[in-house]
């Protein structure tokens, strides 16, 4: 058996989400505090992430936003990690660096695909051009990161399409936010948990 498959959920706002997530055995759970409809404040982040047990890595979703907020929300909130969504440079990664946090680097994969560990980061996550919109994007013939990196293929995953994303792509992790939702922002119990279980699905096939 190989590297249990990483799954993080993201853009959850409700209890009962976060929750279900926990229960059905999420890995990491993202709290969006970049614009979007999924945005919560510091308030609701922090009840919601002070339900998370210790195994579980509680993540904020930034994107080109001011250092000191984001170094402010992050410490309020109490977030273990932090993903970076945007264009922020290797100067913003490395002032972020002593706090101790787990780095993720989001990048919307528009032509080549990043190297790893172009910022120092802890996980490197390839994501479509617009984050968030529930859009696959175009793998085919594209140098994905060598095994063993840790990175998260997200964009246009759901239940459905997991499985075999994961047995092509074969990502460290998986990521998912519009495929787990009846509508924008509004997150399923069901469709949460039939993710995680389809995502864990595919680590048992070599
Ligand atoms: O979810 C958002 O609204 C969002 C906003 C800003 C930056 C990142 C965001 N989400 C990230 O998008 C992917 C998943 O997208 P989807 O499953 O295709 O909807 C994931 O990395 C989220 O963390």
């Amino acid at each position: 058996m190989g590297t249990p498959l990483f799954v993080k959920v993201c853009g959850l706002r409700t209890e009962r989400d976060v929750d279900t997530a926990v229960e059905a055995g999420a890995d990491a759970i993202g709290f969006v505090f970049a614009e979007s409809p999924r945005r919560i404040d510091a308030g609701t982040a922090r009840r919601l992430a002070a339900r998370v047990p210790d195994g579980v890595l509680t993540v904020g979703v930034f994107r080109d936003q001011p250092l000191d907020s984001v170094r402010a929300l992050l410490g309020e909130t109490g977030m273990r990690a932090v993903q970076l969504h945007g264009h922020e440079d290797l100067a913003y990664f490395d002032a972020l660096r002593p706090d101790g946090r787990t780095l993720i680097r989001g990048v919307a994969v528009r032509g080549e695909v990043p190297r790893y560990g172009e910022r120092g980061e802890d996980v490197l996550l390839l994501d479509a051009p617009v984050p968030g919109a529930g859009e696959a994007w175009d793998r085919s013939g594209k140098q994905l990161p060598a095994p063993g990196r840790r990175w998260l293929l997200a964009g246009g995953l759901d239940p459905h399409n997991v499985a075999d994303a994961v047995r092509a792509a074969r990502p460290w992790g998986v990521d998912v936010s519009s495929g787990i939702e009846t509508s924008r922002g509004v997150k399923s119990p069901e469709l949460i948990t039939a993710f995680i279980a389809a995502a864990r699905g595919a680590e048992t096939v070599s």
